[in-house]
C-alpha cells in the first residue's frame, strides 16, 4: 500500500526512512525535530527527496533511479494540516467542491453525501470557514481532501491545534475514515493516545529514521523501545474480543490471549475485536492470587524482566498467557517483593481502558 524509501539532507538534518505499510491508518510518531513533517512533505512532493522512492497504492510516484518525479498535483493525494486552510471567501460546500472538482469525474470514488454525513457537517454547507469553530473548520478541511478521491490522506497534527474536548470530537471521525472510504492515511502525531485511538500501523521515528514500524500492539510490548513509545503516559494495548455484557451491572466482558477481562460497559456487539490500553501505573502486582478484593481483574502473570527506571520505580515486564503487560512499581515495593524473571505472580489491574473499537478489519 505504502512504500517509502527516504533519503534527503536539510541543513544538519538526515532524513533516511524506510517502511512499508498495509492499509488503514499508519502513524508516525516521535519527538519533535525527529522528521515527522519532512517525510509527509516528501510524500505530498512539497519537497524533494535527494534520493529514494516513493509507491502509493501501486503508484510510483517518485523514483531517483527511474527518474520518476510526479508533480503534487499529479500526485492524487489528500493533505490535511494543523491548521484547516479552507478559501475563506467559499462557503462550506464551495470549499467542499473545490476539492471534488479538482479531480476528473471518472476518478471520484468518494460521494459527496457519504463524506458530509460521516463528518456531521450537514448544518454547516452555507457558512463562511470564519464562522465556525475550530473543529469544524478541520472536519470541513477532512471533507475537502477526501473529496479529491485521494490515494491516501496525509495529516500533520490535525488536532494539534485544537483543545482536548474538540480532539475527543474530531478522533472517532478521524478513526471511522480510513474504513470508510477505504483510504490509508499516513498520520503525523506526537500524542501516543491518538496513535492508539487510530493507528494500524506505527511507525517510530528518531532523528529522520524510522526506528521501528510493526503493530501499534507489538511496538508497545517492545522493552527496547520503551524510549522512544513515551515513559510518562507508559503501558501496553493489547488485542481482546468483546465476549458479552453484565448490563445489571454495566460492565462488559472482553477475552484475549491471557485470559478474560472486565471493563466499562460498552455498546459493542459480541465477538468485536477491540484494542484495549494498560497503563503501567495502573498494574499493581501480588505474590499470591488476593482474595476479598474490589479489583476485578487479576491475572497470572510470569515475570519476564524487571529493570530499575528513573524516579525510585521499576518497570516490571510481565507474561500473561504469551501477552505482554508493563507494570511500573516503586523501588521499595521491589525490595520487598524481589521479583525476578521467571517467578509467577499476578498482576491486578486497576483500570482497562478499551481506545479503539473495532479493528478485525486491519488485524492481519
Ligand atoms: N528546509 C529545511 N532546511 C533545514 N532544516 C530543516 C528544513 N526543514 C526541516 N528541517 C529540520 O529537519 C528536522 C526535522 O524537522 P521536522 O519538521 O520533519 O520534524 P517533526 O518530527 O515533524 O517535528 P515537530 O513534531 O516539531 O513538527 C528539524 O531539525 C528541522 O529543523
Amino acid at each position: 500500500m505504502l512504500e517509502l524509501s527516504l533519503k534527503r539532507r536539510q541543513g544538519q538534518f538526515l532524513v533516511d526512512t524506510q517502511l512499508m505499510a498495509g492499509p488503514g491508518v499508519t502513524a508516525l510518531f516521535g519527538p519533535s525535530g525527529s522528521g515527522k513533517s519532512s517525510v509527509i512533505a516528501m510524500v505530498a512532493g512539497l519537497s524533494r527527496p535527494d534520493s529514494g522512492r516513493i509507491v502509493v497504492d501501486g503508484r510510483v510516484l517518485f523514483d531517483s533511479e527511474a527518474g520518476i518525479d510526479v508533480a503534487p498535483e499529479g500526485r492524487r493525494l489528500g493533505v490535511v494540516f494543523q491548521e484547516a486552510r479552507l478559501f475563506p471567501h467559499l462557503s462550506v460546500a464551495a470549499n467542499l467542491d473545490f476539492g471534488r472538482n479538482r479531480t476528473p469525474a471518472a476518478q471520484r470514488t468518494i460521494d459527496r453525501d457519504a463524506v458530509i454525513e460521516v463528518l456531521g457537517i450537514g448544518h454547516l454547507l452555507d457558512r463562511r470557514p470564519a464562522n465556525l469553530s475550530g473543529g469544524e473548520k478541520q472536519r470541513v478541511a477532512i471533507g475537502r481532501a477526501l473529496l479529491t478521491s485521494p490515494r491516501i490522506l496525509l495529516m500533520d497534527e490535525p488536532l494539534a491545534a485544537l483543545d482536548t474536548n474538540r480532539k475527543a470530537e474530531l478522533l472517532p471521525f478521524i478513526a471511522t475514515l480510513s474504513r470508510r472510504f477505504n483510504i490509508p492515511v499516513l498520520y503525523v502525531s506526537h500524542a501516543m493516545d491518538e496513535v492508539l485511538r487510530l493507528a494500524d500501523t506505527l511507525v517510530l521515528m528518531q532523528q529522520g529514521r524510522a526506528v521501528a514500524v510493526g503493530p501499534v500492539e507489538d511496538l508497545l510490548a517492545r522493552p527496547d523501545l520503551r524510549a522512544l513509545t513515551g515513559r510518562a503516559d507508559a503501558g501496553a494495548a493489547i488485542r481482546a474480543v468483546v465476549a458479552g455484557h453484565e448490563p445489571d451491572y454495566g460492565i462488559t466482558r472482553l477475552s484475549f490471549g491471557g485470559g478474560a477481562l472486565v471493563a466499562a460497559g460498552m455498546d459493542l456487539a459480541v465477538g468485536t475485536e477491540v484494542r484495549v490500553r494498560i497503563h503501567a501505573r495502573d498494574i499493581s502486582i501480588a505474590l499470591t492470587a488476593p482474595q476479598r478484593i474490589s479489583v476485578r481483574n487479576v491475572l497470572p502473570v510470569v515475570v519476564r524482566s524487571v529493570e530499575a527506571a528513573d524516579n525510585h520505580s521499576c518497570d516490571v515486564m510481565l507474561d500473561c498467557g504469551g501477552v505482554v503487560l508493563w507494570a511500573q512499581i516503586t523501588a521499595f515495593a521491589q525490595l520487598q517483593l524481589k521479583l525476578v524473571p521467571g517467578m509467577r505472580a499476578f498482576a491486578l489491574l486497576k483500570a482497562v481502558t478499551v481506545t479503539r473499537e473495532d479493528i478485525s478489519d486491519h488485524s492481519n
